[in-house]
């Protein structure tokens, strides 16, 4: 199973920050160490089975909430959120700053026209499917300034090959305790939603991982979460009758069999 092969990999062979001056924090100020390992590069094969770890509980009705919040509703604002996932990120109106959704509501021009980047990308998927040409990237240096946390999940590269649609994730850095089952779920479902409305059907997400590190206090939790028995892949069912991107609800989605292990409770997260 990837993730334990991941964790594994990191826990066995990774690179520890100790002695190196880091920016995250413990909620007491004690510096949040990690191990880490330089590229981690994860298959998943969407025709095949749908992602989601086993091993213990994920909100994916939240994490298909993020999804929407930055890719549909194109927010920066947590009011508009119904997680608290944010909270520790946000100013006092609410914003986490020119960073996610802000990105994806920019208009571009385009020889076409003026498109944002994810009406660009609809369009693309539609009219111009087999195009080398679709990315969309929310790394944007000239806002980085204003963003209250640099993108970790910050472009997509889209690749059609027959009537499948495949996708790269490119994410610099990544919590794997607390946001790799939820990144890998959410992205999944969103090349799910895009090839609905595109007339394509989910082919594979690969997501490479720069820096993909386990926190120190997270080390004994992950190191239990990895020797527990892992269950069949639940299934995804998503509305057939949604047709517009646009038109997508977390409501939309249901899974079937999804049977996991205990959560782990109020697992820290740096900051
Ligand atoms: N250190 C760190 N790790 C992260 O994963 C992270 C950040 N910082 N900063 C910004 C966002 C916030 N993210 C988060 C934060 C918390 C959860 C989390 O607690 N998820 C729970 C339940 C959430 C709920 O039900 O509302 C889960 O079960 O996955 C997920 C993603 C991902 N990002
Ligand atoms: O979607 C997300 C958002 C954030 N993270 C994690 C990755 C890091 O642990 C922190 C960000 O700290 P940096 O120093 O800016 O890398 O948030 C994630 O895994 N997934």
């Amino acid at each position: 199973m990837t993730f334990i092969a991941m964790c594994k990999d990191i826990l066995a062979h990774g690179f520890s920050s100790e002695g190196e001056a880091v920016r995250a924090r413990w909620a007491d100020g004690a510096p949040a160490h990690t191990i880490k390992k330089f590229a981690a590069v994860n298959r998943y094969d969407l025709a095949e089975e749908f992602p989601i770890l086993t091993l213990r509980p994920t909100n994916l009705k939240a994490a298909i909430d993020e999804i929407l919040w930055i890719w549909q509703k194109k927010s920066n604002n947590i009011k508009d959120l119904n997680s608290r996932i944010w909270d520790s990120w946000a100013d006092e109106t609410g914003s986490i700053g020119k960073a996610y959704g802000y990105q994806l509501a920019i208009k571009h021009q385009y020889r076409e026209g003026e498109f944002d980047q994810v009406d660009r990308l609809l369009l693309d998927l539609k009219e111009n499917p087999y195009s080398r040409r679709i990315i969309v990237n929310m790394y944007n240096h000239a806002d980085l300034h204003a963003m209250h946390l640099y993108p970790c999940a910050y472009s997509m590269t889209f690749n059609v090959t027959g009537n499948r649609l495949n996708a790269i994730l490119n994410q610099r850095s990544q919590d794997i305790l607390v946001a790799n089952n939820w990144n890998v779920a959410q992205y999944a479902v969103l090349v799910h939603m895009l090839a609905q409305v595109s007339g394509l059907k989910a082919g594979e997400l690969v997501h490479v991982i720069a820096d993909a590190h386990i926190y120190d206090r997270h080390i004994p939790l992950v190191e239990e979460l990895i020797n527990r028995p892992a269950y069949p892949a639940p299934k995804l069912l998503i509305n057939r009758q949604v047709k517009s991107f646009y038109d997508f609800t977390v409501a939309d989605f249901v899974l079937e069999n999804y049977q996991s292990g205990q959560q782990i409770k109020n697992i820290p997260v740096a900051i």
